[in-house]
């Protein structure tokens, strides 16, 4: 794997604030170029965090015959072991916008009927995150131009969110760094990211370099996904990015993507593909992606790479 030799400081969005023309226009330059911005004064405590991070330490720790049973031949499917994003990874998904039920049904297989304050927990979670979502993505409305507000409304109302909880496992000693998910797009609108104080991100700039994310302290990183590059017609960069691991301990990360629902036909409105412009995106049914981008067991590695331009690109290059 290439050594990385690059960071990047991410801008910063304040989204306890009321933004102004001069936050707005860094944040639409933000999600332009990389796709990738921190925000800070959110609200999430860290006591919240440790106890969420405690309670996922747990579960990670749970013998594999028990985790297993949430597996992909369970009926649940609500955990990825070992081996199938990467070697590194093992995760657990929690749906929305009933965030306890989803986290009691896991919680019930794993830890027994002792579960509820799991589940609530990530409740809180969930919903303080699903909020978060929505000003983020109002910000991003308000970036694009006067009158774009109007859209949250009218095109994301029936959003919804899930969290994932990853564990990642330490490399070998005797390996300097591994991939501990390979390079992806992420499918949804938005993931915000609390991330682990062991910075292992990596974004692909526009060039192919990758570079180091390194969020500052207390921040939470927000990426944008597939299904607002296609709803804003490319206008909103979704970038690819991987986790490289390097230290030898174990990296627990809090992946919250923000979707369309499933049955959504994603097809920028008019004014957001502009006068003028060609449309670089067919429209497309959201499940229908995302069954695009599942993995099938023979070719588990390559579909990762794939990315909604393979789907539904209509060849157009991206705008300026
Ligand atoms: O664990 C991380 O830092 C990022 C995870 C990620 O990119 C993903 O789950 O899509
Ligand atoms: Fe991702």
């Amino acid at each position: 794997m290439s050594q990385s030799q690059s960071s990047l400081k991410l801008s910063i969005l304040d989204i306890s604030k009321t933004q102004n023309p001069s936050s707005l226009s860094s944040l639409l330059e933000a999600c332009k170029e990389w796709g990738f911005f921190q925000i800070i004064n959110h609200g999430i405590s860290e006591e919240l965090y440790s106890k969420l991070c405690s309670f996922s330490r747990q579960l990670f720790s749970l013998p594999s015959d028990t985790k297993i049973k949430l597996g992909p031949s369970s009926s649940v499917k609500s955990y990825t072991p070992r081996f199938i994003a990467s070697p590194f990874y093992e995760g657990l998904r929690v749906v929305g916008p009933d965030f306890f039920s989803s986290a009691e049904c896991s919680g019930r297989v794993l830890f027994g009927n002792e579960s509820n304050e799991f589940s609530e927990v990530v409740q809180e979670y969930g919903v303080k995150m699903t909020e978060l979502s929505r000003q983020i993505l109002e910000a991003i409305l308000m970036s694009l131009g006067d009158g774009f507000k109007k859209f949250y409304e009218t095109e994301f109302m029936k959003s919804y969110g899930y969290l994932r909880i990853i564990n990642y496992a330490p490399p070998e000693p005797s390996q300097e760094e591994v991939e501990g998910l390979g390079k992806h797009t992420d499918m949804s609108c938005m993931t915000i990211l609390y991330p682990d104080d062991v910075s292992s991100l990596q974004v692909r700039s526009k060039e192919g370099k990758w570079m180091d994310i390194e969020p500052c302290e207390g921040s939470l990183v927000v990426n944008l996904g597939d299904m607002l590059e296609a709803w804003s017609n490319g206008r909103l960069r979704s970038s690819e990015h991987r986790v490289v691991l390097r230290k030898p301990r174990n990296r627990l990360s809090l992946a919250f993507f923000w979707s369309f629902e499933d049955d959504k036909v994603i097809f920028a409105p008019e004014e957001v593909v502009g006068e003028g412009n060609k449309r670089v995106f067919k429209p497309f049914v959201c499940s229908d992606y995302v069954r695009f981008r599942e993995f099938e067991d023979e070719e588990i590695y390559e579909k990762v790479g794939n990315t909604v331009r393979d789907f539904a690109g209509t060849g157009v290059p991206e705008m300026p």
